[in-house]
């Protein structure tokens, strides 16, 4: 059955078509994103959901949308979706990282000249017929300072531009880079330095806790007098009763608010400040923005909903479309070792070690290590996927490590998964033979090379004549058909193990006979999902 997806917010239709022409059942509601309740109604029947701002995607919607996969936001800033909430239930949410940023960018430098130039205000007093010419006296541009706070996707943009219009321009961004500074031709700072240098300041960071209220009433006291502030970015980042008080007292002689606090904003105290120039979140309103992030949603999700690619996901690593084929089996194998571990380790994991060898170390580690963590925790939490498995993990305080080398065996790679409980390592070593399977090479470091199916037999023996005869004997009892068996022993008369592939799953009744026999040590009942 295809898949389905909503659009609840005012998207492009564009997405709609591409939605459609990849094989997605669409619904295009663009109000219903306002409708908390009648979201909250249908979103369980469906696997997708797109998205601008206007939708609220809240714990309680995610815990709603038992069937989604896929929440696509057609823009950048995801603060409207609780992303540790879908991460939990293994929902992937994705944004559209470049599609609005020229636009945005442009947007803050239409207001930088509207503040300069009181545009707004000039052109009411005109079509008033006050023709008030001296009392918009403005401010050039050319030769001042631009304090840019963020210097990402949209701040480069604006510091090009600016410095396109003879302005200097000076950023604060802790992860700008010296070499990235001197290639957009500005002056990387410290924040103090941008505040006391700066006769525009423009906002282009995520709202995060370092971010939030960057601008409040201390560091206003710390600009220069007649700055002029630009928001463009997010609400949150302008503490807006201390802004207000910056112009009340001429402090602060303009400033551009595209994003509020509250939104939408129909109340609030800078509608009434002179030299305030408000628009409502237009950041990315351009017909070609609304395109680009359209389109750009539309194919993500229909790749991943499709494909299984995942491309600028928030809280998953990405796979390409091309990569995803070729990645699929060994993702399987590292999920079938973690589920291994998973069932055969009793008490709880402390550390969890990955080791990519030969060709398994070109590959895409994250989605490896992801599927594998997730193999490993589902036996405790039963609907955790390559998405909420990190984060679970985490939450569980398991340390994860990864190590990739050159080719060292055999084989051309395999992955080797090791974990430590307080008083036992264990681990298990897999590849992928040429005909896509999964195989299981190595456990406890005794080599082996099975076959892996849906139902499993392990056991752990003193290596002695007979335990073919008892396991045999005992399952052709019982009905029990072994599709294949393997053995393997680290020496003659030391430690040894049988891995035995069954039609169906072995009762613990028959497990119980097993066990009861000296020269086993244990016996265990194993599910893959392959
Ligand atoms: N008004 C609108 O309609 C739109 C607003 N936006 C908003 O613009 C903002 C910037 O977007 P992009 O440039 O695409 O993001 P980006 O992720 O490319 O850049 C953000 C930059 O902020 C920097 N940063 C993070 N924490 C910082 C801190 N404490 N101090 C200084 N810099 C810090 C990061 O290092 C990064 O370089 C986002 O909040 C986004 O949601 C984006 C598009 C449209
Ligand atoms: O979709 C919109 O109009 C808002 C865009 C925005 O704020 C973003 O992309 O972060």
């Amino acid at each position: 059955m295809a898949p389905r997806v909503l659009v609840s917010d005012k998207l492009s239709e564009t997405a709609v078509q591409i939605f459609r022409d990849r094989g997605v059942d669409v619904d295009f509601m663009p109000d219903l994103g306002k409708d908390k309740d009648k979201l909250l109604e249908v979103i369980g029947d469906y696997d997708g959901l797109a998205i601008r701002s206007a939708t609220k995607v809240t714990e309680k919607l995610i815990n709603a949308a038992t069937k989604l996969k896929v929440i696509g936001r057609a823009g950048i800033g995801v603060d409207n979706v609780d992303i540790p909430a879908a991460s939990r239930r293994g929902i992937i949410v994705m944004n559209t990282p470049f599609g609005n940023s020229i636009t945005t960018a442009e947007h803050a430098i239409a207001m930088i000249f509207a503040v300069a130039r009181q545009i707004p205000e000039a052109d009411n007093s005109t079509r008033a017929g006050k023709w008030e010419k001296s009392k918009f006296m403005g401010v050039e541009i050319t030769g001042k300072t631009l304090g840019l706070i963020g210097c990402g996707n949209i701040g480069s943009i604006v510091a090009a531009r600016a410095v396109g219009l003879k302005m200097h321009v000076v950023a604060f961004d802790p992860f700008l880079s010296a070499e990235r500074a001197v290639e957009l031709g500005i002056e990387k700072v410290e924040l103090d330095e941008l505040f006391a240098r700066a006769d525009f300041i423009t906002l282009h960071t995520p709202l995060t806790d370092k971010t939030r209220n960057i601008i409040n009433a201390e560091a206003i006291a710390k600009m220069k007098d007649g700055v002029r502030i630009i928001n463009c970015a997010r609400g949150g980042l302008i503490v807006e009763e201390d802004l207000v008080e910056g112009l009340r007292s001429g402090k602060v002689a303009g400033a551009g608010i595209d994003v509020f606090e509250v939104e939408p904003a129909t109340k609030n105290e800078l509608f009434h400040m002179p030299n305030v120039v408000c628009t409502p979140h237009l950041g990315a309103s351009t017909s070609e923005a609304q395109e680009n992030v359209a389109l750009q949603v539309a194919e993500q999700m229909s790749d991943y909903l499709i494909k299984g690619a995942v491309t600028n996901a928030i809280n998953m690593p990405s796979i390409t479309a091309e990569e995803a084929p070729r990645l699929r089996p060994f993702v399987k194998l590292a999920e079938v070792l973690g589920a291994f571990v998973g069932q055969v380790t009793e008490s709880a994991i402390k550390e969890v070690e990955i080791l990519y060898d030969g060709s398994t170390a070109e590959m895409n580690g994250k989605a490896l290590t992801s599927a594998a963590l997730a193999g490993l925790i589902r036996p405790q939490v039963a609907d955790v996927n390559m998405v909420s498995a990190p984060v679970m993990v985490k939450e569980r305080g398991i340390v994860v490590s990864e190590i990739k080398r050159d080719k060292t065996g055999v084989f051309d790679g395999y992955i080797k998964l090791t974990v430590k409980t307080a008083n036992q390592t264990r681990s298990v070593a897999g590849t992928v033979f040429s005909d896509g399977k999964p195989r299981f090479i190595q456990i406890k470091g005794i080599n082996l090379d099975a076959e892996i199916g849906q139902h499993m037999v392990y056991t752990t023996n003193n290596d002695a004549p007979g335990i073919i005869g008892i396991l045999g004997t005992t399952f052709g009892k019982h009905g029990v058909n072994i599709a294949n068996f393997q053995l393997g022993r680290n020496r003659p008369g030391g430690d040894a193990i049988a891995l035995l592939y069954v039609d169906e799953r072995v009762s613990e009744e028959v497990l119980d006979q097993v066990r009861a026999f000296p020269e086993i040590l244990s016996a265990k009942p194993l599910v893959f999902d392959v």
